[in-house]
């Protein structure tokens, strides 16, 4: 999936990853399951690539080793053509983003924005600005200085991604992000998310169990097969879908009902949703 730049030369991808294999288990008498089996994926620099696939495909163990958390597989995975802990030696940064916002309850909202900043090793003479720019992009300066059982579960998830931006990640990694929330509350979130996005052009890297809200999002949806041995079967380009863009939009509808059909295709299920 190695594409060429505009200029016609080869550029190296953000997030490399080849012949990706995956097994859990076979230790002290375990079952051994090969989760994902032939993994490639190349993902650009800005680019938004979301995943779908059947339940237990592998979608969240191709995240985790993108995040660094599970290093123990088959094949290989680059960041801009080296090694992960090289590129993270050298201050390349990761966010991740859950289901669940995973907030601190002891700090304010600018308290666990601040906590991020500090991990990430920003001077503490930067903080306050950082955390108000975000904090505007996802609306939410008015609620700084509130506890997060003091905000609903889309203000909460706001929060979240707004302390995942403010280390300005390099790449951003976000598991069924909106998944949790009512679908109204979704759809705010995701014109934020891409409100935000096109401030900092991150590169993004999600898993959704929506072909509408992978639609809506990406400019690319890979569609995961069924497992054992799981692997992306096909990929849905978003070319055409103009930003900024709208649920109406039929293009955008089109190419959903398309990533539907991907998915019917290789889940081996006829019953797959359109959201
Ligand atoms: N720590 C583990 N030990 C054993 N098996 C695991 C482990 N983690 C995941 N698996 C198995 O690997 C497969 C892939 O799991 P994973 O969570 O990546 O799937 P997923 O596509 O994200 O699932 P879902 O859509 O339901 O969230 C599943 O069959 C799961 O049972």
């Amino acid at each position: 999936m190695r594409r060429p730049s505009h200029d016609g030369k080869q550029r190296v991808p953000q997030i490399d990853l080849k012949r990706i294999r995956k097994e859990f288990g076979g230790k002290r008498g375990t079952r051994r399951w090969t989760a994902i089996n032939g993994v490639d994926l190349s993902v650009e620099v800005g680019e938004i690539v979301g995943i779908l696939g059947p339940s237990g495909c592998g979608k969240s163990t191709l995240l985790n080793i993108v995040a660094g958390l599970e290093s123990d597989y088959d094949g290989e995975f680059t960041i801009q053509g080296k090694a992960f802990g090289q590129q993270i030696a050298s201050g390349f940064r990761v966010a991740y983003v859950f289901q669940e916002a995973r907030l601190l309850p002891w700090k304010t909202v600018r308290g666990n924005i601040e906590f991020a900043l500090k991990a990430a090793q920003f001077p503490a003479n930067e903080w306050r600005d950082r955390v108000d720019r975000v904090l505007e992009l996802v609306e939410l300066t008015r609620f700084a200085g509130f506890y997060p059982q003091q905000l609903s579960g889309g203000m909460q998830q706001r929060a979240s991604i707004a302390r995942a931006f403010a280390i300005e990640p390099d790449i951003l990694l976000m598991d069924e992000p909106f998944s949790a929330l009512d679908e109204m509350t979704a759809q705010h979130l995701r014109q934020s998310l891409l409100k935000i996005w096109s401030a900092f052009r991150t590169t993004i890297l999600f898993v959704s169990h929506n072909a509408m809200e992978a639609s809506f999002l990406a400019d690319r949806v890979m569609v995961m097969s069924q497992g054992p041995g799981a692997t992306i079967r096909e990929e849905v380009s978003m070319a055409g879908v103009t930003r900024p863009r709208s649920y109406d939009d039929n293009s955008l509808i089109e190419k959903s009902k398309a990533v539907v059909n991907a998915l019917r295709r290789h889940s081996g299920r006829s019953e797959v949703a359109l959201v």
